[in-house]
């Protein structure tokens, strides 16, 4: 159930439609009757499941449920609309609907009659408790409201009856025979006034009970088949209220209750003669009541009020100007009349209206008071015939009335002349009324300001009398306080002063500091920017500097080149020569032989035989003098070869190779694996090279043995007849074995010394190739550095923090140590290069083959005079490869005192970064 209630007393509104089905009847169960709709209160939507065609639905402004108490309705429905009428507004509420759909149910239900011959306070509350319906409740709240709101009010009912298209005054006496007939005249304002009802005059709602019960039990019903005590006729039951304000406003409020006759259709009626009669005017009359309702919507020009008393009776509620509400009550066993019902509904839903608050003017007024004469004086007339009264007193009271009359029409000629004055008073009042309300506006709002304003400053003054006391309280903790603080700051202030001082020399102190500091920044700042400066010019050198060493060293190595190939050049001199030595003494013997065979054949057989023996013993002798010398332990060739070796590997492994290794793998976490397998590198490098040697001297002592083992076979095989032919077989055989064997010498040394060289080539440019990508690899990382140093610079804020001068600082560390690893790295570079150049590339001049003594003699008796051949003297030999100049070699005895030790890099000095 909604307590939504509706205010009219705003701009257009619509005719308000409520839809109030009522439950099956007995009636209809007994016929296995069933409903037809489902409601939806809260969508206030009514659905009709329809037989033969499509659901329906429909929407109203209310929708009740089946069992919705009459309390309920009234409540929802007709308690806002009394309230506007008691608020000077016209309204009308219609009941349409099928017979015995519950129409009389709603407006005016069933209430203990009997009772309300008893006191008035039981037959209210019985009234209001039971199945009344709107009309009791209506009056009850009426009353209530007026008594409430107006100092003066009169109420008026009528209650009338249509039927037939003949009006019946339902409040007439029921004892006479022939009852007025009432009447509808039209003023010149087109208002529609009824003339012969009468007005019942109530002071109470008991007195408007009694007139409601007395006009429902006149009214007419008669009995059909769908409802035994169906009513046929249209009740109007209309209440004027007359209200009168304190400020002396009157205002008029009408409430009309109608309760329509059935809206069925006459054939479905069942009614017949002067029943079908009866049902066809019924339906004329709605039919109008429709019409009208359809011209309104449409807006038509001429709306047909005139064609049924019903609509002219009702033509003000219908044109606009009345608050106006529609129940349609519903049988929901009967869809057909139900569907029609609501379509009708639905219709005038769409009805427009303004509401107009009736303000009653002194001519109203005046009227009503002329009227009110003119009933009593029917009265009276009315009473006088009936009762008899004695002339005597009919004269006095129609000399009394003719006074009154005549006073009466004074009255209203000096009413009628005054009220022009009177609606200029009314207006005045009416404005002084308002200046009066806004002026006590205002007042009531002052005087809340006021009040507030006056309960603020007393709680502020509440307030101030506390805070006063604590004041009053701490001021006596303060002069205690006081006195004991005189005490104290007589010694504090000493202090202070003192404290002052000290804090004046901190400052000064700390200002010098700071001075000092801000010079140390910039000074450093200066300094860092030479530092990069310098930084910038080391790395450029470095570069330069290892562009020369690259040069340097593919000179030294061309330079080796030239030497070896100057050793081999030398090499091959010595050969020929030992060669020309041994064919010039074969040659000579052979020629000597030839002169002592000349010369006496026989004589010299024995010497010959003798100088041949002899000679064969000085070859052997002399090879073996060859063979001794190959020994290792005297001062050979071989020793010289061997030394070399030696030498030249230790020292690679115990310096060069050894810190190179640790310098390539000084990022590693290894380092400790690299120094423990050294040695061991080491060793093997010196076994191989021992085995290298000792080889190549096994396989020349072979060759020279098996020489050897020649000249011994030659000499067994001695022929003492054939000494000439032998002497030339041997002496071809000799010198083709000294052939045969040098050649052989001569390419094993060469084919050694070239491989001992490619190896020391190979091992250079392996590790010289670390240091350089070391080297480079420092100096990228110096750049990058010094560059990231150099942006941070350029952006970093003038004023230098802590943060910032620490990074500094470190950065300036990192590039020191940086520095330091670079001359580190150069210094070794230098060093292996120079130490290289000393001792690898350029070999020691070659030592002179040995001579035997018979070419020793040879030599000295043919080529007394001549100058001793000269081998390979590279002593202070300029070599001019290509136009360029290159340094003497040095000797390797001075050597290996020129190389300096290299200096082992400290694990310490890793840089951190
Ligand atoms: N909402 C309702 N709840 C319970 N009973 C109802 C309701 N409405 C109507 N009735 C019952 O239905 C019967 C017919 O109702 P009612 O006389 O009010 O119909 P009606 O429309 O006024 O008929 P008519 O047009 O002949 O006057 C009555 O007995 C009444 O008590």
């Amino acid at each position: 159930m909604s307590d939504k209630s509706t205010s009219f007393n705003s701009s257009e509104k619509h005719v308000q439609v409520i839809a109030r089905p009522r439950p099956v009847s007995d009636n209809e169960k007994s016929q296995n009757l069933s409903s037809c709709l489902n409601v939806n209160e809260a969508r206030r939507e009514i659905v009709v499941n329809c037989k033969t065609s499509a659901t329906r639905f429909f929407n109203y402004d209310h929708v009740f449920g089946f069992q919705t108490r009459q309390q309920d309705v009234y409540k929802t429905v007709v308690a806002p609309i009394v309230d506007e009428v008691l608020k000077g507004y016209s309204s009308t509420i219609f009941a349409y609907g099928q017979t015995g759909s519950g129409k009389t149910h709603t407006m005016l239900g069933k209430f203990p009659i009997d009772k309300l011959s008893k006191d008035a306070v039981s037959a209210y509350m019985a009234i209001l408790e039971s199945e009344a319906g709107i009309m009791p409740r209506a009056i009850h709240h009426i009353f209530q409201g007026l008594q409430r709101q107006y100092v003066d009010y009169t109420v008026k009912i009528t209650y009338l009856e249509l039927y037939n298209e003949e009006l019946t005054d339902l409040l007439a006496d029921s004892t006479s025979e022939q009852p007025e007939k009432i009447k509808i005249y039209e003023d010149k304002d087109k208002t529609n006034t009824i003339v012969g009802a009468i007005e019942a005059a109530c002071e109470s709602p008991f007195d408007a009970f009694k007139v409601l019960i007395k006009g429902s039990q006149r009214r007419q019903t008669a009995e059909t088949l769908m409802n035994a005590s169906s009513s046929r006729s249209h009740s109007i039951f209309t209440m004027t209220v007359t209200m009168k304000d304190s400020q002396g406003d009157m205002r008029l409020g009408k409430l009309h209750l109608v309760d329509l006759a059935g809206s069925e259709n006459i054939s479905r009626s069942g009614a017949t003669d002067k029943r079908a009669r009866e049902a066809g005017t019924i339906n004329q009359s709605l039919l109008t009541l429709g019409r009208v309702i359809t011209a309104l919507i449409s807006n038509e020009k001429h709306i047909c009020y005139r064609d049924s008393k019903l609509t002219r009776i009702l033509q003000d509620s219908l044109c606009g100007k009345t608050i106006t509400s529609i129940i349609i009550t519903l049988s929901p066993a009967n869809e057909a009349e139900t569907l029609s019902t609501l379509e009708y509904g639905h219709r005038a839903r769409s009805l427009k209206i303004r509401p107009e608050i009736n303000q009653l003017s002194s001519k109203d007024v005046a009227r009503e008071y002329v009227d009110e004469i003119r009933r009593l004086r029917q009265e009276l007339d009315a009473k006088r015939e009936a009762d008899g009264i004695p002339y005597s007193q009919y004269t006095a009271l129609k000399n009394q009335m003719m006074l009154v009359q005549t006073l009466s029409d004074d009255n209203q000629s000096k009413l009628e002349s005054n009220e022009q004055q009177i609606e200029q008073y009314r207006n005045e009042i009416e404005a002084l009324r308002r200046q009066m309300l806004a002026q006590q506006q205002e007042f009531r709002l002052e005087t809340n300001e006021r009040k507030e304003i006056l309960a603020l400053n007393r709680h502020r003054y509440d307030e101030l009398v506390q805070m006063t006391n604590k004041a009053l309280t701490f001021h006596e903790h303060a002069v205690n306080t006081m006195q004991q603080l005189r005490s104290t700051r007589s010694t504090a202030s000493a202090l202070i002063d003192q404290y002052i001082i000290d804090c004046r020399a901190v400052g000064d102190c700390l200002q010098m500091n700071i001075q000092r500091m801000t010079e140390d920044i910039r000074s450093m700042f200066s300094n860092y920017s030479c530092s990069i400066g310098q930084v910038m010019t080391i790395s450029n050198n470095i570069r330069q500097q290892m562009y020369v060493l690259n040069e340097k060293v593919r000179a030294v190595l061309s330079l080796a080149f030239q030497n070896f190939h100057t050793i081999f050049e030398e090499l091959n001199q010595i050969y020929s020569q030992f060669q020309t030595e041994l064919d010039c003494e074969l040659k000579a013997l052979i020629d000597m032989l030839a002169v002592e065979l000349k010369r006496d054949e026989r004589h010299n057989q024995r010497k010959l035989i003798n100088i041949e023996e002899e000679t064969l013993i000085k070859m052997k002798a002399c090879f073996q003098d060859m063979l001794v010398s190959l020994n290792p332990t005297t001062q050979s060739l071989w020793l010289d070869l061997h030394s070399f070796f030696t030498q030249r590997i230790s020292q690679m492994l115990t310096n060069e190779f050894r810190t190179l290794i640790q310098i390539s793998d000084k990022s590693t976490n290894d380092d400790d694996q690299q120094f423990l397998d050294l040695p061991d590198i080491r060793n093997k490098w010196l076994v191989e090279q021992e085995k290298l040697v000792t080889t190549t001297q096994n396989e020349l002592e072979q060759m020279i043995s098996e020489l050897i083992q020649s000249f011994n076979d030659l000499s067994d095989t001695s022929d003492q007849d054939d000494v000439g032919v032998r002497s030339t077989t041997l002496f071809q055989r000799i010198h083709h074995m000294c052939i045969q064997h040098g050649q052989e010498i001569r390419q094993l040394l060469e084919t050694k010394l070239q491989n001992v060289f490619s190896q020391v080539r190979d091992e250079f440019d392996q590790q010289c190739g670390h240091l350089i990508t070391n080297i480079e690899h420092d100096i990228n990382q110096m750049n990058s550095l010094l560059q990231d140093i150099n942006t941070k610079f350029e952006t970093s804020s003038p004023i230098v923090t802590n943060d910032s001068m620490s990074h500094l600082i470190k950065q300036i560390q990192r590039i020191d140590v940086m520095t330091k690893n670079l001359e580190y790295d150069w210094q070794l570079c230098t060093q292996s290069v120079d130490k290289f150049e000393c001792e690898t590339i350029l070999p020691s001049p070659p030592l002179p083959i040995p001579k035997t003594d018979v070419a020793i003699k040879l030599e000295l008796g043919i080529k007394d005079q001549q100058t001793q051949p000269c081998l390979m003297n590279i002593d202070n030999k300029e070599n001019i490869i290509d136009g360029n100049l290159l340094p003497a070699p040095v000797p390797i005895r001075t050597r290996s005192a020129a190389v300096p030790n290299i200096p082992w890099r400290a694990k310490t000095d890793t840089p951190f970064f």
